[in-house]
């Protein structure tokens, strides 16, 4: 739309010799005219070939009698609601619909930079995200986003971003029935967010599932009008880090039931470090050492006295490893107080092979992986059930067993605070290792259920 639609409504009836005068005009106007742009701009519009066509042919129009034709063309045109629904076009054509931006507050640090001023232009279209009130800080956070919704496809919202505003609006004090309230009011015309990104977000998160959903996200578009606005602001087509994270989104899931005979789903145990997942493990095994089996991970630290290789590990170099994992030979691998941690591919298609169920990582429809996060019980309760338990530490040991610190306790619990917050999107259940007998049976339980009832998993596991 241009301004050859502006053109369209003017009106047929036109003064005789008009055109020769818009002919004239640009050589009558030049002894007014000071600049060369003023004088090329003027040149342009006159001499502008529609608007000499048009003229042109109102004139013929006007000065031929009329044929049955050109007479009920002109009667059209001279119509009321036609002249009105060109007008409105006309209107319509000139108006700009781009939304304005607010002004950011004023008492936004100017060092700070990361500030996002986000812009999405919303339809009816519910946003696509949720949001939370972080408990410690109080601040309104992005709590999850739904994918292929709008904030999805945009690639500019982030799990964790601190929500400031909303179309002008601080949402500081504001309680999350409140700012959805907002959000919901705006659905028809534009949302724009301050965020500001918490610092531990900021760190590259875990790369558990790496969906690649980038043909969503294309339409979203970003204006600068005002200069005060341009903290940061995205053009976003593609977000690369978008891609790589392992974004909490929605996903289409389906009722699956293993079919008898079908390929055992992956039994996935997660957990912070010393909760017990290997107690879990060992107990399986010897519970029906028929139908279990374990992946034997790799490790890069020293063998200690009573290890046995391919036993409690494959113990391997660092540099075999860091080889391995440039080759993308472990589905997951950690770095823990200098040493690899890791479970090889192979080691799971080997123990899947042989029909068994299994314990280790991956989240493919190749594995089906049934997610088991194994949950430490508050600190007073780990310094009770765990006053006898030994674990055995890391780096610069000799495989002496100790007793848990109080340090350590500290550590699990937030190690697992943070896994929950990071991926709790991906486990299918959540075991409480309190009492280890207790614990013990709730898995049993899980896995049993697993292999009879019919569960749901994304959509698209099934259509391998
Ligand atoms: N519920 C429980 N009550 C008491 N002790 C427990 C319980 N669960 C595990 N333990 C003990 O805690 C210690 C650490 O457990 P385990 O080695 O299974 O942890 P882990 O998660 O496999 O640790 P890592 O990943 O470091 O190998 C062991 O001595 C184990 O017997």
């Amino acid at each position: 739309m241009g301004a050859d639609c502006v053109v369209s409504s003017c009106s047929l009836s036109v003064p005789p010799g008009l055109h020769e005068l818009l002919c004239a005009l640009p050589s009558q106007l030049q002894p007014h005219v000071h600049s060369q742009d003023d004088s090329t701009f003027l040149h342009n519009m006159f001499g502008e070939r529609s608007l000499h066509s048009l003229v042109k042919l109102s004139e013929e129009l006007q000065g031929k009698s009329a044929s049955e034709e050109i007479s009920e063309l002109l009667n059209l045109l001279a119509k009321p609601h036609v002249k009105s629904l060109l007008s409105v076009h006309d209107t319509v054509a000139q108006k700009s619909y781009d939304p304005e931006l607010p002004p950011l507050p004023d008492d936004i640090d100017d060092d700070e930079v990361s500030v996002k001023i986000i812009r999405l232009v919303k339809n009816k279209e519910p946003l696509g995200a949720t949001i939370k009130r972080d408990e410690h800080t109080g601040a309104i956070l992005i709590a999850r986003i739904m994918r292929g919704g709008a904030a999805d496809r945009s690639g500019l919202i982030h799990v964790g971003d601190v929500l400031r505003e909303v179309n002008g609006v601080p949402v500081d004090d504001k309680k999350p029935d409140e700012i959805i309230h907002i959000l919901v009011c705006v659905s028809v015309c534009v949302c724009v967010f301050a965020l500001r990104r918490p610092a531990a977000s900021v760190l590259q998160p875990q790369k558990i599932s790496n969906r690649r959903s980038s043909g969503f996200r294309r339409s979203f578009r970003l204006s600068r009008r005002d200069k005060k606005t341009n903290k940061s602001m995205y053009e976003c087509k593609k977000s690369e880090q978008y891609d790589m994270a392992d974004v909490a989104t929605y996903e289409e899931v389906t009722p699956h039931r293993r079919q008898s005979g079908a390929k055992h789903r992956l039994v996935v145990l997660v957990g912070p470090t010393g909760v017990g997942l290997n107690e879990l493990k060992r107990k399986l095994l010897i519970s029906d050492p028929q139908h279990f089996s374990v992946t034997v991970p790799h490790t890069s630290r020293p063998k200690r006295n009573q290890e046995n290789e391919g036993v409690e590990y494959h113990f391997i170099s660092k540099n075999i490893f860091e080889t391995d994992i440039h080759n993308n030979k472990f589905i997951e691998h950690g770095e823990y107080k200098g040493n690899y941690y890791g479970t090889s591919l192979d080691s799971v298609r080997s123990v899947l092979s042989k029909k068994q169920g299994t314990i280790k990582h991956l989240r493919t429809a190749e594995f089906k992986p049934y997610v088991v996060f194994v949950k430490p019980p508050p600190v007073e309760r780990l310094r009770e059930s765990r006053r006898n338990a030994k674990i055995i530490p890391g780096k610069d040991d000799k495989g002496s067993a100790k007793s848990f610190s109080e340090e350590d306790f500290l550590e699990m619990v937030s190690t697992a605070q943070q896994m929950e917050s990071q991926h709790g999107h991906l486990f299918e259940k959540i075991i409480v290792n309190d009492d280890l007998t207790a614990a013990f049976t709730e898995l049993k339980v899980a896995l049993k259920k697993v292999e009879t009832d019919t569960h749901w998993v994304p959509i698209s596991w099934t259509h391998s």
